[in-house]
């Protein structure tokens, strides 16, 4: 598939408020299967301040909301030239994916400088101290998924990854003729990860030819292009901004629509047992 030139920026809630004639009816959807917030609902009466961070605002678009039923949080965080946090994690055993959508962006793993772009990727291993902060004097954002890392008792622990997209390995989806591939962002076959953040492409026209119904969850935020998306038993039209909260066993298919490349960014729980009910 031929991708668009590296974007400068990538899709990131709009904040502000839509204007007095809009009709607010119809937009956002939250099933027990399956959630989703358009970018048109992302606005800024709906983030939040975080503890620990300086000049910053995050829209918090999933959570683990049965207890810990499910595995992940995901944000997006807008930073004010020179905020940013030294203490980003609140939790011991959690880990970062990070994507960067707009502005400059410097990320500090283990002591390790990083200076960071529109597509530039990051994984911070669970225990490890890291630093961020916006070194520009125009707004930074950046997409950060959280998830409580599950060891696995084996292995060398998990090292940080620093990556642009523009050199993430591209892998086509056996027999499609190159309509669908994904971007990896984590080697998908080392089994110490718990998590996957990937971006995921398709040509106009392409799609997920089938109800695709697993236990893994996911968070999508569309960057590029549109679709039309399953959602369990829904045809929802999706476009940039968008975020899909899918829960474990949603079924989901999608075909792009449009004349451009339909493309979000991925997360997926992966590579543990689940666990079992102590009763
Ligand atoms: N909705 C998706 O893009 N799902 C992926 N094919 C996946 O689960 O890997």
């Amino acid at each position: 598939m031929i991708l668009p030139e590296i974007a400068s920026t990538y899709a990131f809630p709009p904040g502000g408020l839509p204007p007095q004639d809009t009709d607010p009816a119809g937009s956002a959807i939250f099933t027990q299967a399956y959630a989703v917030l358009p970018a048109n609902t992302q606005r800024d009466i709906v983030t939040s301040l975080l503890p620990g961070w300086d000049g910053a605002r995050a829209w918090i678009l999933a959570r683990p909301l049965s207890g810990f039923a499910e595995t992940f949080a995901q944000l997006a965080v807008e930073l004010a030239p020179g905020g940013g946090s030294a203490t980003p994690e609140p939790d011991a055993n959690g880990q970062a994916a990070i994507l960067v959508a707009s502005g400059a962006l410097r990320l500090t793993i283990a002591g390790a400088r990083h200076d960071l772009k529109a597509g530039h990727f990051a994984y911070v291993p669970a225990g490890t101290a890291w630093e961020i902060c916006n070194t520009s004097d125009a707004p930074a954002c950046f997409h950060w998924v959280r998830k409580r890392f599950e060891p696995i008792g084996a292995g060398d622990p998990l090292a940080p990854v620093v990556l642009h997209e523009a050199d993430a390995p591209r892998n086509a989806m056996p027999g499609c003729e190159g309509v669908w591939e994904t971007q990896r962002f984590l080697d998908p076959a080392d089994i110490r990860y718990d998590f996957h953040v990937n971006i995921v492409s398709f040509a106009p026209g392409g799609r997920i030819p089938f109800a695709e119904t697993h236990v893994m969850e996911h968070g999508l935020y569309v960057l590029q292009g549109t679709a039309r998306y399953l959602l369990n038993t829904d045809w929802v039209e999706v476009g940039p901004g968008d975020f899909m909260w899918l829960r474990a066993f949603c079924p989901q298919a999608c075909i792009a629509t449009g004349t451009e490349p339909f493309r979000y960014l991925l997360y997926k729980d992966v590579n543990r047992h689940p666990a079992l009910s102590l009763r």
